[in-house]
C-alpha cells in the first residue's frame, strides 16, 4: 500500500510534501475524466494510485509518494455523508401534580405526554443535511439546542433504540464497525500527558494507533507531516504542560489533542466544540487546521457556539438548531438572503451568526416560538432543491454514482487514508469488505499496554515532585 499525495510544488518542505492536500482542482480532473467519455472504472482509479512504486526499504509498509497532478486521475474520491429525518427522543420522568392527576393533560411541545409518570422529550426533531469531503460543516445554535446530540448521532455514539432516521455515506448505510474505523471523534478535552512534548505525544499516538507493520520511520514521517498540518512546528519540542508546568498554549494544546485523534487520517472527523475556551486567534487557527484536514480528503463536522467573522469564512455549510429543530441549513453566504426573505434582513456590518443567534433567541422567547422560522426553512430548502435539480449534475456526483462505498473506501485506503491497520494492496478490482481490511484495533492488546506503560513512565520520570525530590 502506498500513500499517495498531490504534488504541491508550492511547498518546499519535504515533510510538508508528504501531507495530502487535495484541493478543488480535483473537480477539474473529474471533468477531464468524464469528458473523455471513458468512465473511470475502479481498476482505472486504482491504477492511478496503485502503480506508485514502493520505497526500497524491503518492507511492505505504506510509503509516502507524490502523485503527479498531470495524471488524468482525480486527486481524491468524493465522500458525501447524508443524514435525513434524524430524530432523537428520550424518556423523562414527569412531575406528578394533583392537577395532572385530575386533568391527565399531556404537556405541550417539545415534551409531549406519554404516561402519567413519564414523558418523551424530543431532543432532535427531523434533522436532515449533507456533509462533503473537502468541506467543514458547522452545527450551531444556543446552549441546549442539540448540537452535541446531533454530532453524537452522526458519529454513532448513541444508543440506537431511540434514534430514528437514516445516515448514509455515498448513499450506502454505514455499518457501525466500519464507521468506527473510518472516523474519529474529538472531544472537547482529551487527556494529554503534561510532561511529554508535542512530538512525543503524537509519536505515542502513532505507536498506539498505527499498525505494527508500519515501520518506525514511517510512523515518524506521519508524525512530522501531522505536526506541519497542525501548524505545530515551532511547538514540536515543547512539553504539553499543566498548572504546575509551563507548556504549550491552549490553542496549541487543542491542536495536539486533535492530532492524537486523527493520526490515522480518518475519512470522517467529528468534533464537539473544538474552539471552546479559546481566544479568537487560537480558535481561528484550530478551524484553519480543520480546513486543511478537510481539504486532505476528509469530511469534517463540528459544533461551534459563536464563530468569529474570520472563522465564518472557513465554514462551507452550517446547520442552525433551535430546540432540536433546524432553523437554517446552508452556506454562510446564503444567510443574508435567507433572513432578508424571512423579513429580518441582517444589517450591514453586523456579524451574521450573531444576528441569527440573537433572532433565534428572540423567537424562542416569543409565544409562537421558532415555528415560523422552522417552517420557513423547510420551504426555503424545497425551493433550493428545486433549483438544484434544474442545474446539471456536478462532476463529483457523477463519479460518486460510479463507485460503491466499498470501492471508494478501498481506493482511499490505497491512497494512505486510514493508515491504522489498513493493509489493502491496490492491484486489483476485487476487494473484500473494507472492514476486513481495517481491523478495529491496529495492534494487539499487549502492544497497546506496552505503549501506554512507556508513555506513563516517561511522563512520571519527568515529574520529580512525584518522587518527593522537588
Ligand atoms: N440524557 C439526557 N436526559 C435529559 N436531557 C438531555 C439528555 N441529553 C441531552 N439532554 C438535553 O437535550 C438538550 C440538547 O443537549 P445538547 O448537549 O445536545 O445541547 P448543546 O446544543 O450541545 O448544548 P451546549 O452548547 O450547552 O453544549 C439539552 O436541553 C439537554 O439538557
Amino acid at each position: 500500500m502506498s500513500r499517495v499525495v498531490a504534488n504541491n510544488t508550492s511547498s518546499p518542505s519535504p515533510v510538508r510534501d508528504s501531507v495530502p492536500f487535495y484541493d478543488r482542482r480535483e473537480v477539474a480532473a473529474m471533468e477531464m475524466l468524464q469528458s473523455s467519455n471513458n468512465s473511470p472504472t475502479f481498476g482505472h482509479l486504482l491504477k492511478c494510485v496503485g502503480d506508485v512504486r514502493k520505497e526500497v526499504t524491503g518492507d511492505e509498509t505504506p510509503v509516502h509518494q507524490v502523485l503527479d497532478m498531470t495524471d488524468a486521475c482525480p486527486r481524491s474520491l468524493p465522500f458525501v455523508l447524508s443524514f435525513s429525518h434524524i430524530t432523537y427522543s428520550i424518556k423523562v420522568r414527569r412531575k406528578v401534580t394533583l392537577q395532572n392527576l385530575i386533568r391527565r393533560k399531556p404537556a405541550t411541545d417539545p415534551v409531549s405526554g406519554e404516561t402519567l409518570f413519564s414523558a418523551t422529550k424530543t431532543i432532535l426533531n427531523d434533522i436532515s443535511g449533507e456533509a462533503r469531503d473537502g468541506e467543514i460543516m458547522a452545527v450551531m445554535g444556543a446552549s441546549g439546542s442539540g448540537k452535541s446530540t446531533l454530532i453524537d448521532a452522526l458519529a454513532n455514539r448513541m444508543a440506537k433504540g431511540s434514534l430514528k432516521g437514516e445516515i448514509t455515506l455515498n448513499g450506502e448505510q454505514l455499518e457501525s464497525r466500519l464507521l468506527k474505523v473510518i472516523s474519529a471523534y474529538v472531544m472537547q478535552d482529551d487527556l494529554l500527558f503534561p510532561m511529554l512534548t508535542v512530538e512525543e505525544t503524537l509519536m505515542f499516538a502513532a505507536e498506539f494507533r498505527l499498525p505494527r507493520t508500519l515501520s518506525k520511520s514511517k510512523k515518524k514521517l506521519r508524525v512530522q507531516a501531522l505536526i506541519d498540518q497542525l501548524g505545530l512546528r515551532n511547538a514540536a519540542k515543547t512539553v504539553i504542560g499543566d498548572e504546575g508546568h509551563r507548556g504549550v498554549s491552549g490553542g496549541e494544546r487543542r491542536r495536539v489533542s486533535i492530532g492524537t485523534d486523527i493520526i490515522h487520517d480518518p475519512i470522517l472527523l467529528f468534533l464537539d466544540e473544538p474552539t471552546s475556551g479559546l481566544d479568537s486567534t487560537s480558535a481561528y487557527m484550530v478551524v484553519k487546521v480543520l480546513q486543511r484536514i478537510a481539504q486532505s480528503g476528509s469530511v469534517v463536522i463540528m459544533s461551534i457556539h459563536q464563530p468569529s467573522y474570520r472563522i465564518l469564512g472557513l465554514l462551507d455549510r452550517m446547520i442552525f438548531l433551535s430546540r432540536g429543530q433546524t432553523v437554517y441549513s446552508g452556506p454562510p453566504s446564503n444567510l443574508p438572503l435567507y433572513f432578508s426573505d424571512f423579513g429580518h434582513p441582517i444589517p450591514d456590518n453586523e456579524n451574521r451568526t450573531e444576528f441569527a443567534l440573537d433572532l433565534i433567541r428572540e423567537l424562542e422567547g416569543s409565544p409562537g416560538g421558532t415555528k415560523s422560522l422552522v417552517e420557513f426553512n423547510k420551504s426555503w430548502q424545497t425551493l433550493k432543491r428545486g433549483n438544484n435539480n434544474n442545474n446539471s449534475e456536478s462532476p463529483s456526483n457523477g463519479l460518486l454514482a460510479k463507485l460503491s462505498l466499498k470501492e471508494a473506501i478501498s481506493a482511499s485506503i490505497s491512497r494512505g487514508k486510514l493508515v491504522s491497520g489498513a493493509a489493502a494492496t491496490a492491484n486489483g478490482t476485487t476487494f473484500t469488505n473494507p472492514t476486513s481490511m481495517v481491523p478495529t484495533f491496529a495492534n494487539p492488546s499487549w502492544i497497546e499496554m506496552a505503549v501506554l506503560s512507556k508513555r506513563s513512565f516517561t511522563n512520571s520520570r519527568r515529574m520529580p515532585e512525584l518522587f518527593g525530590s522537588a
